[in-house]
């Protein structure tokens, strides 16, 4: 029997039906009968849904939610006794394979606590194996960052750190140099292999959580590598086409684990994952199992943006401190020898083992801290609301505010006309003619770039200034200005957004297609098709019934948003702000543009930071 107060609580929305079926199957099949620890269990379950992997059971703040606040109300020393008694909670003194697992103060569901050990026992073992000496260190470290005029140089940090460690993290707002870096790093690991071994260069391995990311590494990669200053040779076994973790990890049909693991671990001596700030936790925990011990793994991110979608800020939680540096004595001392850097502002006494390999990158190569965007960012980032007011209405146009009377305002379609009409014309006007395969492919590539340029961010799905509402209405104002044949259904100039992982097609969850009128040089009329270009710059058409789940995107989600980036977004925020991770998500979608970065938005739900 369910608990009555559980029953409520689906009733009124505060747990999910999935979270008190949970708790049912604890009580019909793990015998469960104590209330508390039901509703406990859909406490956690409920938890997980809204992306923490554990409940801490002290300290609960009774935020007026139902079951929070009735978490508040327990009696410890009750709640104590009855976890410790339950046959379905694990403990320390009662250690199985109980769904629940108490590790004070949290509890969890079992498979989020065992991810945890394991990327704790994971990164542990590399942060304890012996560093890797190289004897002429800064000599490289000079050859690779010649043009150092700022002390320290956090990039020849990263890269003296990550040259003598199997584990490195490092993080950076967007345009601080993170590619830059890394190419840096895995060019001096190639050299110093190639002196020694010149036939057997290190099986590097390139990944990011999406298709759309792995493809935005390749292209910084391919358009970094030739500065590189290091001989063609080593520059050569420098990859220049990462993957996704999915396929990197070999996906297994029907499955959440993976072809590669413990027992099968990935031929790799180094691994670099871009955009880490995605990877959920349970996703952390299958790459780190795919590892071997000695394979030197490095991930990159921006600490700041928007967690994982599913449970576990993992990237998040490793960068705590990170703004601080936390360098102990030993690592202030090893780099200013090893490096010539000197990061004692930096030094702590209390800089845990992890903090010593992680290193965030502080100057933007992209924009500017004092103005635009990367200003804007920047009071967002640090949470200044009275700053972020006086950016907005500056006259600085690479930052503005489009102020709506009401949800329904036409002038967010105004602006959304404006910043699609340059890919529709490059749609309309440079179709080929009588085309060949070559000039066919130029001009998907030419409207696939085109497209890139500009994308209108939504915060929320629902509602007029929802991501769905937004699809709409920007469709029909394009048909209505006869930029596009139709606003519904499959049309000519529909961009889609795939949703879910389709391997056999080859797109990932993430990937942006469009829908294009393609005839074919051996094909007698032109058929809808829907184009997308894969990281080898290759484009590939697919017929628009072969996409099972896609959505269109002329607005897209911020979360969807990560790890892509456009010349110029326009950010609608939603006429209440979601109160989760709001820093997060107006950081996320502002650092998404090159050039411009507009917030549209009704008089009230900015959020007003401190
Ligand atoms: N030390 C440097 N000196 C000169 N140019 C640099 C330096 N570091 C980075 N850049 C340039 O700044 C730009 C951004 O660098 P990069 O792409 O490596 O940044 P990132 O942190 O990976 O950015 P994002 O993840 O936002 O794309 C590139 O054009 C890069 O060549």
């Amino acid at each position: 029997m369910l608990p009555e107060r559980l029953k409520e609580w689906v009733e009124n929305e505060t747990v999910r039906s999935t979270d008190a079926a949970f708790a049912a199957l604890l009580a019909e099949q793990g015998g469960e009968t104590d209330e508390t620890v039901l509703l406990l269990a859909a406490i956690v379950s409920r938890q997980v849904g809204d992306g923490h992997i554990r409940l801490n059971l002290t300290n609960i703040q009774p935020t007026g939610e139902a079951p929070l606040s009735w978490l508040a109300s327990l009696n410890p020393a009750d709640l104590e006794k009855k976890l410790s008694e339950s046959s379905i909670v694990q403990t320390t003194l009662n250690t199985g394979t109980q769904p629940l697992v108490w590790d004070k103060p949290y509890l969890y569901l079992r498979r989020y606590w065992a991810n945890e050990q394991l990327i704790k026992a994971a990164l542990n073992e590399r942060l304890r194996a012996p560093p890797i000496e190289i004897s002429d260190l800064r000599e490289r470290l000079d050859h690779l960052f010649p043009f150092t005029n700022e002390q320290p140089d956090w990039q020849r940090v990263a890269c003296a750190l990550a040259s003598r460690s199997r584990f490195t993290l490092i993080t950076g707002g967007p345009g601080t140099g993170k590619t830059h870096t890394v190419l840096r790093i895995l060019g001096l690991l190639q050299a110093v292999r190639y002196d020694t071994h010149p036939n057997q260069p290190l099986r590097i391995r390139l990944a990011a959580p999406t298709g759309k990311a792995a493809a935005r590494l390749g292209e910084s990669i391919s358009a970094g590598i030739d500065a590189l200053p290091l001989p063609e040779a080593v520059r050569q076994t420098i990859p220049q086409e990462p993957t996704t973790l999915h396929r990197l990890l070999g996906p297994r049909p029907n499955s959440r684990l993976f072809q590669h693991n413990r027992q099968n671990p990935l031929h790799a001596d180094v691994v670099v994952v871009d955009e880490a700030s995605m990877i959920d936790q349970e996703m952390t925990a299958r790459l780190l199992d795919a590892l071997r011990a000695e394979t030197i793994l490095i991930l990159i991110g921006d600490k700041d943006q928007l967690a994982a979608v599913e449970a576990g800020a993992v990237l998040g939680e490793l960068c705590e401190g990170a703004d601080d540096g936390n360098y102990s004595k030993a690592t202030c001392a090893w780099l200013t020898k090893a490096s010539g850097d000197d990061v004692s502002p930096w030094q702590s006494d209390n800089g845990t083992d992890l903090q010593q390999h992680i290193v965030k990158l502080r100057k933007s190569h992209r924009f500017n801290h004092s103005s635009g965007i990367g200003a804007l960012a920047e009071a967002v980032r640090l949470e200044q609301g009275a700053r972020l007011t006086e950016l907005l209405q500056d006259d600085d146009t690479s930052t503005g505010l489009l102020e709506l009377r009401h949800p329904l305002d036409n002038r967010l379609e105004t602006a959304a006309l404006a910043g699609y009409r340059g890919y529709l014309e490059t749609l309309a006007q440079k179709r080929p003619g009588e085309s060949d395969y070559a000039q066919l492919t130029a001009w998907v590539r030419e409207v696939l770039n085109a497209f890139n340029q500009y994308q209108v961010l939504a915060v929320i799905r629902n509602g007029p200034l929802g991501v769905n509402g937004l699809n709409e209405r920007i469709a029909k104002r394009l048909a209505a200005e006869g930029l596009i044949s139709k606003g519904q259904g499959w049309f000519e100039g529909r961009p889609v957004m795939v949703t879910r992982n389709d391997y056999e097609l080859g797109l990932t969850n993430g990937d942006v297609g469009i829908c294009l009128s393609v005839q074919l040089p051996d094909e007698k009329e032109p058929r809808l098709r829907v184009a997308f270009e894969q990281s080898n710059n290759r484009v590939r058409l697919f017929l628009p019934s072969q996409l099972e789940t896609v959505e269109s995107v002329f607005a897209m989600t911020v979360h969807k948003s990560q790890g892509s980036e456009f010349n110029d977004v326009l950010v609608v925020l939603p006429e209440t702000m979601p109160p989760q991770h709001r820093r997060e998500v107006l950081y996320t979608a502002i650092t998404r543009a090159r050039a411009s970065s507009w917030i549209a938005q009704l008089p009230s739900p900015l959020p007003h930071f401190g």
